[in-house]
């Protein structure tokens, strides 16, 4: 596709000529649903995702043949007041884990089939603490976009969009906090496991940032209390968009950097579906807010792109039954 940006304004003006699915494919989905051996709607959500998958890839008989899974990973100057349960160096000895394929997304990537690339963004220069002043400059936020933009695979036919970083779960209740209202509670976890004391240290953490930050909208929002790798997930999952390449939304991380994509444009995540809801207890409400039900619920809070991944599978399910199914006709069944 002939469209790249390197200014905020360019992302923009992108994110502003969005084309829906595909309106003809999408109906021939519909009809071959129709046609297929099982009683209406017997595949129940499946057959709303195949067809929408289609519409997607503007074929009505498509399949899942090369999912692609993306691992962005940033360090968070956040992480100086005491968020997390885990200290930040963590951050780039698991992206070593995922060099050497010892993580949990490596595992899952496997099982699908997927292709699955890492990007280390910047570890050496984490953000600025965003209870001080925004976490990146515009052409840090751009720059990170780009990374992302740059990490989708044209031949892929599905993304998932994952995360690692340290300290990255304050900046998703920050975005929420920031985008959705409330009280800065309603918005913040437990993350990889603080205690007690740890959550209201955190909650005040929130608190302060969207205080310093009020009145924020869309990617402002992103780049003021974002991280590198919320906006590498940001930028691919708006190129899969130009690339009508479907994405699976991993947990809390991704969802929060999604949301910053929709709150810009309205209609930005249509090509994405909720993979999964994690146990972080304001995934739930975030996804609620963006309209979107997620496929799965297994009380994961790992990231990675984990629970992204483990929905390829139902989104592979769900396009082998509809594009590999025999008709009625086909198969000489009655009742059709
Ligand atoms: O995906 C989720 O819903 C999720 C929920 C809680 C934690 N995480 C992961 O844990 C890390 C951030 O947790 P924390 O406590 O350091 O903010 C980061 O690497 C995320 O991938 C991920
Ligand atoms: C060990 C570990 C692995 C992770 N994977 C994603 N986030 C993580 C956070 C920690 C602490």
């Amino acid at each position: 596709m002939g469209q790249d940006f390197s200014q905020l304004a360019e992302v923009q003006g992108i994110l502003g000529a969005l084309q829906g699915s595909d309106d003809v494919a999408r109906a021939a989905a519909e009809a071959r649903n129709g046609q297929l051996t099982k009683p209406p709607g017997a595949l129940g959500r499946l057959e709303e995702l195949a067809i929408w998958y289609c519409g997607w890839r503007g074929d009505g008989r498509a399949r899942i043949e090369a999912p692609q899974i993306i691992v962005f990973a940033g360090n968070h100057g956040v992480t100086a007041r005491g968020v997390s349960a885990f200290p930040a160096e963590v951050t780039a000895q698991m992206v070593a884990n995922f060099q050497a394929g010892g993580a949990a997304i490596n595992q899952l990537a496997r099982c699908f089939g997927a292709r699955m690339d890492v990007h280390a963004l910047s570890l050496d220069v984490p953000t600025a603490d965003f209870t001080q002043e925004p976490a990146m400059t515009q052409a840090e936020l751009v720059a990170a976009m780009h990374t992302g933009w740059d990490a989708v695979d044209p031949a892929s036919d599905l993304l998932v969009t994952g995360e690692m970083g340290i300290g990255n779960t304050t900046s998703a209740s920050a975005i929420l906090h920031l985008l959705y209202g409330g009280q800065a509670g309603d918005w913040t976890g437990e993350g990889t496991g603080v205690d007690a004391s740890g959550l209201a240290l955190k909650t005040q953490v929130v608190e302060a940032a969207a205080k310093l930050h009020a009145g924020a909208t869309g990617l402002d929002v992103l780049r003021r209390v974002g991280g590198r790798e919320l906006a590498a997930m940001a930028g691919a999952i708006l190129r899969a968009r130009v690339l009508r390449i479907p994405v699976l939304l991993d947990g809390f991380i991704c969802t929060a950097a999604a949301a910053c994509l929709e709150s810009e444009q309205s209609g930005a995540l249509d090509h994405c579906v909720a993979g999964h809801v994690s146990a972080e207890t304001a995934h739930a409400p975030a996804l609620e807010r963006l309209g979107k039900m997620p496929l799965l619920s297994l009380d994961m809070r790992l990231g990675e792109g984990s629970g992204g991944a483990l929905a390829i599978g139902v989104m592979q399910g769900a396009l082998a039954c509809h594009s590999g199914m025999a008709t009625f006709a086909e198969a000489g069944v009655a009742g059709g």
